[in-house]
């Protein structure tokens, strides 16, 4: 989740619209994705994963000829973008909300094909909370920024200076030489800190101090989808022979072309396109034979798959303000917890609150049932609203981490890892087996677009 309204970002630019395919030409006729051909025979590529990076893989490769299939594990499509049709008439999306800046990107022209309504949300927009849930007066914000900066200079010095890596949180903790710090500074520090994970998904003791924002900056305005994101997905997966619940075991190759082993069928093309998540990839719940170069076994590794989870609470009526944002500043015992919400009554008209917890709390709470997640968010809001607010009728809880098929909300820099990792993640073996996913984009990981992007690279590696 990109956010960034107290820190600068810095960055590279995001990629243009020169790799937007064609949905014009689709090869195969309007499909039920769940009605393709039940037969395993041979294809020219098979596509592993009907995300978006596989889904725009598919796309380029059906409209150019290509005899195509997709196996997908789960029982949709979509992957990490998924619109939760639960509460009738509104859609919610419990993987990705934003097209992070819309200059450029080419989820935004895609959303202008499949005539989807958008709506900015403004980071500047919001309501800040200290933590007894007074509000930040003028002077506390220009304090909070103040302290922030300082945090984003010592970070790009080290980013200058230093030639070994270290923690996030360690050179944040030497340059505001935190010990002599007061409990109150210490707070609105961690504050700080947080807002580097809700950005980054990974923990600050894990995230490279050299390379946790080596990702392009974001161009444009950010907006979401009031009818849910899988508008974008479903465009591009019309007419796509997607094979739903093939839960793939095995990748193998030789100079005779590849089979892909599922739990219940074995497919055989001349070549595949592999989307899986970094966390799956990481998981070893897929084989590859003869076995994976040492350099993306490396980059497998040593990549850090963070987390972000989504909580979605819905209320007989709206008790905040109608601010975008909502973010609260939690007492040093409670780290992490709650910070950042955002208010979804503009886009959707309901009275729905999301609240978004990252990194090592937002895998905390994945062990807990859903009412006591639904009471520690509470608890939170009381302290803002007065303990008279309505409970909650219903709530959407995410737990992205306990998920088999993707282990994890997006990738990240960890220590120990550099951005060429990324290449040779995304690297091809042996001109057979392609690799696509967010975490394979050295610009744009952790995005919807980067992810579209690395799914049409590896399809022209087969088509150019
Ligand atoms: C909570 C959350 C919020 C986010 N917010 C944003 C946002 O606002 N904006 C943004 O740009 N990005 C956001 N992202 C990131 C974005 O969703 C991802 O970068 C992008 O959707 C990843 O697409 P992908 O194709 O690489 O992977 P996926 O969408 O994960 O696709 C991989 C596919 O492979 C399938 N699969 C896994 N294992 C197997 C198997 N063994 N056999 C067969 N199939 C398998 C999965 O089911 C999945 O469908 C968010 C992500 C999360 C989780």
């Amino acid at each position: 989740m990109h956010r960034r309204r107290f820190l600068r970002s810095a960055g590279l630019g995001v990629p243009g619209l020169a790799a937007l395919t064609s949905l014009s030409a689709c090869k195969v006729g309007p499909t039920d994705v769940n009605a393709a051909s039940a037969s395993s025979g041979r294809e020219q590529v098979i596509v592993v994963g009907a995300g978006i990076s596989g889904l725009a893989a598919a796309r380029h490769l059906a409209d150019r000829g290509q005899d195509v299939v997709v196996l997908e594990a789960r029982d949709r499509i979509g992957g990490r973008i998924w619109t939760s049709e639960e509460w009738a008439g509104v859609p919610l999306d419990l993987g990705a909300s934003w097209i992070h800046g819309i200059n450029d990107n080419p989820i935004a022209a895609l959303a202008a094909k499949a005539r989807a309504r958008t709506v900015v949300t403004d980071p500047d927009s919001s309501t800040d909370y200290l933590p007894d849930g007074s509000e930040v007066d003028g002077a506390q914000e220009k304090a909070m920024e103040r302290r922030q900066s300082k945090m984003e200079d010592a970070l790009a010095a080290y980013q200058d200076n230093a030639d070994e890596d270290a923690s996030v949180r360690s050179v944040v903790e030497r340059a505001l030489r935190w010990s002599a710090l007061s409990d109150d500074d210490k707070v609105l520090a961690s504050f700080g800190l947080n807002d580097y994970e809700h950005e980054y998904s990974g923990s600050v003791n894990q995230m490279s101090a050299l390379y946790f924002d080596s990702g392009a900056d974001i161009k444009g305005k950010d907006v979401l989808f009031p009818r849910g994101y899988r508008q974008i997905t479903d465009l591009l997966a019309r007419g796509l022979p997607i094979r739903t619940g093939q839960v793939v075991k095995h990748i193998d190759w030789n100079s005779r072309g590849v089979t892909v082993g599922t739990d219940k069928d074995s497919f055989h093309a001349d070549q595949v396109v592999v989307t899986l998540p970094l966390g799956v990839l990481q998981s070893g719940a897929v084989t590859f034979g003869p076995g994976l170069p040492a350099s993306k076994r490396t980059a497998i590794d040593k990549l850090g798959m963070g987390v972000l989870n989504k909580c979605y609470l819905r209320f007989p009526k709206v008790f905040w303000p109608d601010t975008d944002w909502m973010t609260y500043i939690p007492e040093l015992d409670k780290y992490g917890q709650w910070e950042q919400w955002i208010n979804i009554t503009r886009p959707t008209g309901q009275p729905v609150l999301l609240g978004f917890n990252a990194a090592d709390f937002g895998r905390t709470i994945e062990g807990w049932s859903d009412t006591q997640i639904v009471d520690s968010a509470m608890g939170t809001l009381r302290t803002i609203f007065g303990s008279d607010i309505p409970a909650p009728v219903g709530h959407q809880i995410t737990r992205w981490a306990s998920d088999p098929y993707t282990r994890g909300s997006y990738s990240y820099n960890k220590i120990g890892s550099t951005p060429a990792m990324r290449d040779h993640l995304a690297a091809a073996v042996g001109d057979r087996v392609h690799f696509a996913g967010e975490a394979t984009h050295r610009a744009s990981y952790q995005t919807v677009h980067g992810a579209y992007l690395s799914g049409i690279r590896a399809a022209k590696e087969i088509t150019d």
